[in-house]
């Protein structure tokens, strides 16, 4: 089944056909089926992040249609849109997006207590999910005296606290060190095949886009084309590699 849906999505920045305007999407059409983990590639400046906060609501199209679950993203403002997005969507950021002055128990919560959610709930699902990402020994101290790995899983296990249907990652490997990179896409993968949750990433990490079932490429503002998983994880990574020269940007621009 189909959980979203993008139709002749249009970005431009700045009023269209001024000098200065930037057409960052041009006509993006995309669905993802339900448990699905797709990465989106593309060069610097592709439109990617455009993409993604359009997807997730953070941004507004020029003009197109976002359907998630059968419902108009792009049409809800609000308090509405807050709620469609605290309740159906989870992010994840490169850069962890945790707040410095709770401890990863709070920040993990915070989520939840929005959603007035029960305390025994509450506890329940900070319990579940520490223990699915190994980070009970750490619930009680504060982001800067944890690793950045520590941080991040801390941030996918606060996107999951109101088990949304969809994560949302932008660059979540982009802050961590290649063994950090390996567990928390271990983690995500968790995710897809323990709690069938939908994950949308961006990453220019062609080993993180490696653990995802299916990559777009994206170019100019526009899909480029898809590729999906055939074997293992090896393999795809290697027809990444040789798509990505296909599509002819250089390597340190991917
Ligand atoms: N707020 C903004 N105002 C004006 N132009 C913008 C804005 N955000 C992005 N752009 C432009 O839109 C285009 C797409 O940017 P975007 O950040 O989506 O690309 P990206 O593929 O995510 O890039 P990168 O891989 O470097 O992060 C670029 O030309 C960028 O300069």
């Amino acid at each position: 089944m189909k959980i979203l849906e993008a139709k002749n999505i249009v970005k431009v920045y700045g009023k269209a056909n001024d000098e200065g305007s930037t057409t960052a999407l041009n006509g993006i059409n995309l669905s993802v089926s339900e448990g699905e983990f797709v990465a989106i590639m593309g060069p610097s400046g592709s439109g990617k992040t455009t993409l993604l906060n359009i997807l997730s609501g953070i941004d507004k199209p020029t003009s197109g249609e976002i359907f998630i679950e059968g419902q108009k993203l792009n049409e809800m403002t609000g308090d509405a849109l807050a709620r469609f997005r605290r309740r159906k969507l989870g992010f994840v950021f490169q850069d962890f997006n945790l707040l410095e002055s709770l401890t990863v128990k709070e920040n993990i919560i915070l989520p939840m207590i929005l959603e007035k959610k029960s305390g025994p709930e509450m506890e329940k699902k900070v319990q579940e999910l520490a223990s699915l990402f190994d980070i009970e020994a750490i619930l009680n101290k504060y982001p800067y005296h944890i690793s950045g790995g520590q941080q991040q899983r801390t941030a996918v296990s606060r996107a999951l606290a109101n088990e949304p249907q969809i994560i949302f990652a932008d660059e979540p490997t982009g802050n961590l060190d290649s063994k950090s990179s390996t567990v928390i896409m271990e983690c995500l993968k968790k995710v897809v095949q323990e709690l069938s949750t939908t994950i949308l990433l961006v990453t220019h990490d062609v080993f993180a886009a490696s653990y995802c079932e299916k990559v777009i490429f994206i170019r100019d503002g526009s899909v480029h084309s898809h590729l999906e998983k055939k074997s293992d994880r090896k393999a795809f990574l290697d027809d990444i590699m040789n798509h990505l020269a296909l599509l002819g940007g250089r390597q340190h621009d991917i």
